[in-house]
């Protein structure tokens, strides 16, 4: 890095963004560069100067480039190489109107790292003069909290977002996520500090994907069982065994008044004995309590969901996961749901801290927090919006319980049984609706064809 003369990250940045903005111009019916009328809305900082050099190389291939200025110290090098490959400059905010009216793309170099949230007055009048481009923000939409994915004011929503290096919290954590668009990431060879929210990929949920060893047994792949469901909502009991009894585990138990039903659906579950890692509360209605006191007892890590959830009066003294959405966290917390929607990673942290357990937070972005401050939060990225199907979470809590028995940290076991649900989700809805159900059948094809892991990196 010390090697690289001043300015080459930039150069580089830029480079990376005016290629991505090629790309979406000729998805969106554009030949590509020439032709095409671009509106760059430049701010006081480096953000403003990706936006001006990538308009330059814009410019250079034939792009009708104008940048508006927001600021009277826009990045001096960035404004002259865009007026020496043709470009037009307007200061003041206003647009001279050359790109206007038919604008193809406007690019958000407002802000980015460096910014507070929410957007200043002149940003917000330069937005409304383009209203109905489409927008490509660098490096983050402008005006979201970029650490912490919240929105406090108003907003940059991008179509795609270029960003440089790493992934930022705003682009995976909602609700900054969703205005993030897609997110492209371009290598700009940065040294990186460790991430504080970070993603699970396919490669690191296929070595976390228990498998069994070639002298194993089903004891030493671990039991999983499971105290769910109730007479009044028996189908929760069925679907958590379905998320469970997807062959992750060696042995299934069930628990419970819908135990003929299990069995009956489910000819391999056993009943009640020793267990790895237990399942409470999916449906338990009333038996909530008891089930959640009586797995407690035995020690082993616990997932615990919904009307366990209430149940809880502090730290539980045996490693655990707690899979609340949005309303049951408000409810263990004494929040309002719409303030946990708004800053799902402070309150899936708070909580993780206040239970001393892993804290899987349902949604869109499942967050997913260690009671240990320094693990990094992690965000769910894989699924569907069809998955908000009743039931689904039933299923979760299942197959996160099998590979817990399986021997998988808390931590690992709730995010990699959150992407193989998502992708689950995903493969058998086919952008088309999809039951509880037919998400758990889909599971083992998603293990099946994750990419392949050497035997030396399990
Ligand atoms: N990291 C790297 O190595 C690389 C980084 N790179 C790029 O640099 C970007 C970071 O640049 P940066 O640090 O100059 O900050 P940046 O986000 O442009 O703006 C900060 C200025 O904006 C202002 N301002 C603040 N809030 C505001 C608001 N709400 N609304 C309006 N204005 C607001 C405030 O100035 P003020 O006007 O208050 O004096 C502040 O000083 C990064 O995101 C990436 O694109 C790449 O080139 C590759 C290498
Ligand atoms: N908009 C969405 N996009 C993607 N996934 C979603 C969305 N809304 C909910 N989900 C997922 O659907 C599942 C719903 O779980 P939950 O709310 O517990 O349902 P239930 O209690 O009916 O089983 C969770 O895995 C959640 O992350």
């Amino acid at each position: 890095m010390a090697d690289l003369p001043e300015g080459a990250l930039m150069q580089r940045a830029a480079a990376g963004l005016a290629y991505a903005i090629i790309d979406f111009l000729r998805e969106r019916g554009r030949g590509g560069a020439y032709g095409s009328r671009v509106a760059l809305l430049v701010g006081s900082g480096d953000n403003g100067g990706d936006a001006l050099y990538a308009g330059a190389i814009l410019a250079r291939r034939g792009a009708r480039v104008e940048a508006v200025l927001l600021s009277d110290r826009a990045h001096e090098g960035g404004v002259a190489a865009l007026r020496a490959a043709g470009g037009t400059v307007a200061s003041g905010g206003v647009s001279t109107g050359s790109t206007s009216g038919g604008t193809d793309v406007v690019v958000d170099g407002i802000v980015g790292i460096g910014g507070k949230p929410g957007l200043r007055a002149e940003a917000e009048a330069a937005l409304a003069m383009f209203e109905g481009a489409p927008v490509v923000s660098v490096d983050t939409p402008s005006g979201v909290c970029v650490d912490t994915g919240e929105v406090d004011g108003s907003h940059v929503s991008a179509d795609l977002t270029v960003t440089f290096g790493t992934y930022k919290p705003c682009h995976l954590l909602d609700p900054a996520a969703s205005a993030s668009g897609r997110v492209e990431l371009v290598d700009i060879g940065l040294d990186l500090p460790a991430p504080s929210v970070e993603s699970l990929e396919a490669e690191d949920v296929a070595a976390l994907v228990p498998r069994p060893a070639p002298d194993g047994h089903k004891y030493t792949r671990g039991v999983v069982g499971l105290r769910v469901g109730s007479a009044t909502y028996p189908g929760a009991a069925l679907l958590a065994v379905s998320g469970a009894n997807t062959g992750l585990a060696g042995m299934v138990r069930y628990v419970g008044t819908a135990a003929e039903w299990v069995k009956r659906h489910n000819p391999e579950v056993v009943g009640d004995g020793q267990a790895q890692a237990w399942v409470v509360g999916s449906g338990s209605a009333d038996g909530a309590n008891s089930a959640l006191a009586f797995a407690r007892a035995s020690g082993v890590p616990l997932v615990i969901d919904a009307d366990s959830l209430r149940a809880l009066t502090g730290p539980l003294g045996v490693p655990a996961i707690l899979t609340p959405h949005a309303g049951e966290l408000a409810a263990l917390i004494r929040e309002d749901r719409a303030d946990v929607e708004a800053r799902p990673l402070h309150y899936a942290r708070l909580a993780a801290k206040r239970y001393h357990a892993v804290v899987l937070l349902k949604g869109r972005r499942t967050t997913i927090a260690s009671p240990d401050p320094a693990t990094p939060v992690r965000v769910n990225t894989t699924g569907t919006s069809w998955l908000a199907t009743a039931g689904s979470g039933d299923v979760l809590g299942g197959l996160i319980g099998s590979l817990l028995a399986a021997g998988l940290a808390p931590i690992d076991a709730a995010s990699a049984g959150a992407w193989l649900h998502g992708a689950a989700a995903t493969l058998a809805s086919a952008g088309g609706p999809v039951t509880a159900s037919g998400v758990a059948s889909a599971i083992p094809a998603v293990i099946r064809s994750l990419p392949a892991v050497s035997p030396r990196s399990r």
